[in-house]
């Protein structure tokens, strides 16, 4: 059974510097939430903290509807939240063997037995794509991807419901990203997993997303089904976004909602987190905002809250693409 990811009004600071701020965010059990926005939006902030290893300053993370904010460290439910890391070779250990670092994983585990270790270890190994022969290699002895692997296993040696994958193609040749992608798919579906799926790579997103929430300065502006916010984003940065992707370019859908304009925007430096701007944080970039248009104070003065219909925090959303007009035969 899958497990629902709930976080409310989720606040975490580095001393004056809020790095997120009040973040709603639901992933429901079984499916898989990107979470993409320029660097130092927040996201790996909101990802350490959802798998306690940063204590939130306020806001509760919900997991199945139990509350597990701010577990301590060898807490049962900890296990339940796993993060895998952009870089394997950092967060493995050089002198550790795969087979030991995936046993790691299973020492949170009360239902396997200390003589059963080796044999879930070999177990694991086979179910992220790696031969068992390789339980006793080390680190400097694999490839990236089959690292990577690893430490995919070791994350669901633990039997977690939520698997949080924190950029975790990034470090990656191209060629073995797709391989990673397929695996990460194949165990989401078969293991019923629930996955905060973090990264740069708006292909990658669309590929592995049921749904993308797009993060800037610390907060969430818009959320939405994958297809959905692919072709019309509502939320001026969502396009900004997009629109710097190339072959997005070609979308008919984009064409429609005069996106081109936006690409500029992200020439431009990304909000300060240490001094937000005022109103909504996007304002002084964005080309729907007053610096386009002076009347629009609202953006300078008030910050939008996220809309139950447009899935987007913004006082002038784009508009929905009209659907085709059928001119008949
Ligand atoms: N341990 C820390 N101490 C102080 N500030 C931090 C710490 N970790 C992150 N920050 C700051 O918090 C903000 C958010 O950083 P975070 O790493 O969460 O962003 P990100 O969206 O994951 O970026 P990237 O895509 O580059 O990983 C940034 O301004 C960053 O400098």
């Amino acid at each position: 059974m899958s497990t629902d990811l709930d976080i409310r009004d989720l606040t975490v600071r580095f001393n004056a510097l809020t790095a997120v701020d009040c973040v709603n965010l639901t992933v429901p059990g079984g499916t898989t939430v990107g979470l993409v926005g320029e660097s130092g939006s927040g996201k790996s902030t909101l990802a350490r903290a959802i798998a306690g290893l940063l204590r939130p300053e306020s806001g509760r993370i919900h997991l199945g509807g139990k509350d597990i904010t701010g577990q301590r460290l060898g807490h049962p439910d900890r296990r339940r939240v796993q993060l895998v890391f952009q870089d394997p070779a950092a967060s493995l250990d050089p002198r550790m063997t795969a087979g030991s670092a995936v046993k790691q994983g299973l020492l949170s585990r009360t239902d396997i037995r200390s003589r059963q270790r080796t044999a879930e270890a070999d177990r694991m190994l086979r179910l992220v794509g790696l031969e068992a022969r390789l339980h006793d290699s080390l680190p400097r002895e694999l490839s990236g991807g089959q690292r990577q692997r690893v430490a995919l296993a070791r994350a669901l040696a633990a039997n977690p419901d939520v698997l949080i994958a924190d950029e975790i193609t990034s470090a990656l040749d191209a060629s073995v990203q797709g391989g990673v992608l397929n695996l990460l798919r194949t165990l989401q579906a078969e293991l019923g997993l629930t996955v905060l799926f973090i990264s740069h790579n708006l292909a990658a997103v669309r590929y592995v997303s049921d749904v993308v929430a797009v993060m800037y300065c610390g907060q969430i502006v818009e959320v939405a089904p994958v297809d959905r916010i692919t072709t019309a984003p509502r939320h001026p940065y969502t396009a900004s976004l997009l629109e710097a992707v190339p072959t997005i370019e070609d979308r008919p859908s984009h064409r429609v909602t005069g996106l081109r304009t936006a690409a500029a925007t992200l020439a431009q430096e990304p909000a300060d987190p240490h001094q937000p701007p005022s109103g909504c944080r996007f304002h002084p970039r964005c080309p729907r905002g007053p610096a386009a248009h002076p009347e629009r104070v609202a953006c300078r003065v008030s910050a939008p809250t996220r809309d139950h219909s447009t899935g987007a925090a913004c006082f002038f959303p784009l508009a929905t693409p009209m659907a085709p007009i059928d001119l008949g035969r």
